[in-house]
């Protein structure tokens, strides 16, 4: 894929979505430790005061792009967030919008809501409506093809949520052209709202969710929805292709805090691990080192585009209202400000043969052959009678190809309908009466966000001028003035040091907690081992181990040790079930299973109690 026009960098935009408290904090009566200056987008996080040193950097400030309150619409929300890099998608460049905070802030919410009820419907449902009403507004020479991937990144390991098998682990890869991508995921051609629905609904359903202590449906795996906009203009024959990554992450969570155990520990170890590399890029990136750890983790690696690289990105960070959740909300705040220095470099990428080509050259085909077959199938029949045998044979063979035709045809107008689908002309009008008009609420918005943007612009414009003007002044003030900005420049110096202490104090704070959830991590990994370690000691027999240890090779690609041959081993060579099938419910019949334990009288020891099911084959002699 070429990529030309290039523009300067961006900054990735963050934003801070307040949550409301929810019934359980306010059970408890937790106190709100949060109090925001709307105009200036400054949040204010106050200590609790069991916590307070008595030192004034007990409060921290943070300023950000915009911030929602927790009486925020989820319509103006999509307006402010989502609707600019919409638009932009158009015009070909990549954008991605990623929620990040605490486990049950918000981030399902913000990025799918309830999207049955029109005004709890969040980001993505939104993105659907909004797509369609853009091409319905534009010209028609313009061609569209909207393509749609879904995916989750669970445990460390990336599956299809569209695919027939959502289990299969899938492999990211990496091409000079194309750049990463996810080896065999599924992609699909939208042509409606409701088609569109229906596939990310499809993949909801497949998500992996659990209950805990801190958010009855808490998502356990970060998922990433694509929408891929080609677009075609008929006149300049240029085509454009803008892909828009929307991304709901996994939240980051205090073991002790969501009583998570067994599985859901395994999940909390990987989350944290992968959220935590995802704060590393974002500390590498900020602070302009040269090698940043994308490929620590696969969320990094799949979302490296995002930051710090072709790509126009938001982020919202989610925070509660709640006392008792500080922690959690510092460390999100400090991040999601962090990653305002984030520079990206966005650029139009423009193709050179798309799939709109490619369809197009193959409806022309079609179509050549569909004249052909419906010229030789309107032939005037000969109405001669069989006159003999050899006749008789000869209409019989004719009716036989005639009917061959016929069937051709039908099969070339199924695939040709298929095919004039999935592209979608500008100026066509997919959306019902009810979906235009919720569309207008957005665009009325929109223009309400354009004269706040002016007057933004007339703001800054304000501000440089003033200090433009306070320039100019301290240049030709007296030397006493002189002496008061030496003294302003001191106590800018001495301000800056405070701030420093502050930073390094947050930073070893941080590193505590990063630490305590690395030795949790750790634990866990170990008990694993001695549970693998055990059972192999026990059921694998010496001599296979060493042969399995032999063929058991480390791939760098997918940083996991590979079985040579698995593919005809145990397990493998079962017949697969399709995903796609409602999986019937396994019945385990427990009475069968008493019923095979030993004799007690002859088992006595734990060893030997194992040794009675063990794999290791018998000697013969
Ligand atoms: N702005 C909001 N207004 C109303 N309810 C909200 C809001 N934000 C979150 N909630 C509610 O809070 C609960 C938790 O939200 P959600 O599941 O989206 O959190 P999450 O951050 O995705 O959590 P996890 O990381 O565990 O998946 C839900 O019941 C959701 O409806």
């Amino acid at each position: 894929m070429e990529e030309n026009h290039p523009r300067g960098a961006n900054n990735v935009r963050v934003y801070v979505r307040i949550r409301p408290f929810n019934e359980r904090e306010v059970k408890e009566g937790n106190k709100g430790i949060i109090v925001c200056d709307y105009e200036e987008n400054v949040v204010l996080l106050k200590k609790p005061p069991e916590k307070c040193t008595g030192k004034d950097l007990d409060n921290k400030y943070f300023k950000l792009d915009y911030i929602f309150s927790p009486t925020s619409a989820q319509l103006d929300v999509y307006r402010i967030v989502a609707a600019p890099l919409v638009e932009q998608v158009f015009d070909g460049y990549n954008a991605t919008i990623f929620a990040y905070g605490q486990t049950g802030t918000g981030k399902t919410f913000t990025m799918t809501g309830n999207y049955q009820v029109s005004e709890l419907r969040g980001i993505i449902p939104n993105t659907f409506t909004h797509i369609f009403t853009q091409i319905a507004n534009s010209s028609e020479d313009r061609s569209f093809i909207v393509k749609v991937m879904y995916l989750e990144i669970y445990n460390e390991e990336v599956r299809d949520l569209l695919g027939s098998d959502p289990n299969k682990k899938l492999q990211i890869k990496e091409r000079k052209d194309i750049g990463i991508y996810v080896k065999d995921l599924s992609g699909f051609t939208v042509d409606s709202v409701e088609s569109i629905t229906q596939l990310m609904d499809r993949g909801n359903k497949n998500r992996i969710t659990r209950s805990t202590m801190m958010n009855n449906v808490s998502s356990r795996s970060h998922a990433i929805f694509t929408i891929v906009v080609e677009s075609k203009n008929r006149h300049t024959n240029k085509t454009t292709v803008g892909k828009l990554n929307l991304v709901d992450l996994a939240g980051s969570e205090r073991i002790k805090k969501t009583g998570v155990t067994g599985e859901g520990l395994r999940e909390a170890g990987n989350i944290n691990q992968s959220l935590s590399t995802l704060s590393n890029v974002i500390q590498a990136l900020v602070e302009g080192k040269s090698f940043v750890p994308y490929r620590n983790s696969k969320l990094t690696r799949l979302l490296q585009d995002s930051l710090g690289g072709n790509s126009k990105t938001s982020m919202i960070a989610m925070v509660s209202p709640a006392e008792q959740d500080y922690e959690e909300s510092h460390s999100t705040l400090r991040y999601a400000h962090k990653a305002k220095y984030i520079k990206n470099y966005a650029k139009i990428n423009v193709e050179e043969s798309g799939l709109i080509e490619h369809f197009e050259q193959e409806i022309a085909e079609l179509q050549q052959k569909l004249s052909l077959l419906t010229m030789v199938s309107e032939q005037p029949k000969s109405r001669k009678k069989a006159k003999s045998e050899l006749d008789v044979e000869k209409i019989k063979k004719a009716e036989a190809e005639m009917e061959r035709i016929e069937h051709e045809k039908r099969e070339l107008e199924d695939r040709l309908s298929i095919i004039q689908k999935k592209i979608i002309c500008g100026g066509e009008n997919l959306l019902e009466k009810a979906q235009q008009q919720e569309f207008l609420l957005l665009t009325s918005g929109q223009e309400l966000e354009n004269l706040d943007r002016s007057h933004q612009q007339l703001e800054e414009q304000y501000n440089r001028m003033t200090e433009e003007k306070i320039d100019i002044e301290e240049k030709y003030s007296s030397l006493q003035e002189e002496d008061g900005a030496l003294n302003k420049k001191i106590k800018v110096v001495q301000e800056r040091i405070k701030e420093a202490k502050e930073e390094y104090a947050d930073k070893e704070h941080e590193y505590q907690r990063d630490m305590e959830g690395l030795n949790d991590n750790n634990r866990l990994l170990v008990r694993e081992m001695q549970l693998s370690n055990l059972m192999i000691d026990y059921y694998i027999p010496a001599e296979y181990k060493k042969v399995i240890q032999q063929y058991c090779i480390f791939n760098n690609d997918t940083q996991e040790y590979q079985l040579q041959g698995v593919a005809y081993t145990g397990n493998n060579m079962r017949k697969r079930q399709m995903a796609s099938e409602e999986a019937p419910a396994v019945k385990f019949e427990m009475k069968q299973v008493y019923h095979k334990y030993p004799d007690k009288k002859k088992v006595t020891s734990k060893r030997s109690l194992l040794k009675a099911y063990s794999a290791v084959p018998k000697q013969t002699r």
